[in-house]
């Protein structure tokens, strides 16, 4: 029975509880970690992040993190066990997990290289707290119906990919979108194979205010929940709301979430076009737990 010294922190209130497991040794079952994220039973969290040296994963997981150039991998999971490419709130609260720990430094200006299932992903400090390249970014998944508790009529959403599978769908106010009950799960068809994080998104009015893109956002994850908010999801939806603007919309979005306020910028890389998540990242509390 492993004996966890744990850190809970979140990123506008996505909720995560982190524990250190430099040398690989801690293997935890699904049924484990979700007992540690159930809210009444446990610690509590949207997900559970496990600290681990990139150079201690068993060799098939190391492949997965692309390059040997991020020491530290973050083994990201939802609170219903299931494991993910890629948390955008999740990254930013490791990085300041790794900071506080003493286990990476990050002076302003500098950059930290994390692995994670999605590939390997760089982060900065600025203003807000956190900035983190989310990569490449891909239309992927289609425009499959959704239809959520409480939506009177079914929506064709926008399947995108932040490495993680997300589908956005617009909905016309404020009113329907706080009356969606997001306590069930959104039902997409046709059904993405590896299932998907639904964002639920009104454009603000106006839409865009001094060059800068304005939505409001709910979020279903995959293998969470509704959540407070979700960083790939907000990038997701700034990309969705651009691409349903047309060429003039532009490439620098707010996005309000129940938790808080996230920043997404796209731009130009080498490689093609890349998305950048900004927001807060907090710790909270430390404890010890018996799993
Ligand atoms: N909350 C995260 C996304 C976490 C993973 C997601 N539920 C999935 O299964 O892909 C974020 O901030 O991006």
């Amino acid at each position: 029975m492993p004996e966890l010294h744990f850190t809970k922190g979140h990123g506008t209130g996505n909720d995560f509880v982190l524990f250190s497991d430099p040398d690989g040794e801690i293997d935890l079952t699904p049924s484990q970690i979700a007992a540690i994220a159930d809210r009444h039973f446990g610690v509590g969290g949207d997900g559970v992040i496990r600290a681990v040296r990139s150079k201690n994963l068993p060799a098939g997981a190391a492949a997965l993190a692309e390059d040997d150039s991020a020491e530290w991998f973050m083994d990201y999971h939802n609170s219903d066990g299931s494991p993910s490419e890629m948390c955008g709130n999740g990254i930013r609260v490791y990085a300041r997990y790794l900071i506080e720990n003493g286990l990476v430094e990050l002076s302003p200006g500098d950059t930290l290289t994390l692995g994670t299932r999605g590939g390997v992903r760089d982060l900065q400090r600025n203003a807000s707290g956190f900035q983190v390249d989310l990569g490449r970014w891909q239309l992927d998944g289609g425009e499959p119906l959704v239809r959520a508790k409480n939506l009177q009529v079914a929506r064709p959403g926008l399947g995108i990919s932040i490495g993680n599978p997300h589908v956005v769908v617009a909905l016309s106010s404020e009113e329907e979108l706080d009356s969606a009950d997001l306590t069930y799960i959104p039902h997409l068809e046709p059904a993405p194979e590896d299932g998907a994080n639904v964002e639920f998104v009104v454009p603000g009015d106006p839409l865009v205010r001094d060059g800068v893109g304005h939505i409001r956002m709910r979020v279903h994850e995959r293998g969470s929940g509704e959540t407070l908010s979700c960083g790939t999801g907000a990038a997701a939806a700034a990309l969705a709301t651009r691409y349903w603007a047309g060429p003039d919309a532009p490439n620098q979005w707010r996005v309000e979430v129940p938790g808080g306020t996230l920043g997404v910028r796209m731009w130009a890389a080498e490689d093609g076009e890349h998305v950048s998540l900004s927001g807060p990242a907090d710790l909270v509390f430390e404890g010890d737990l018996t799993v």
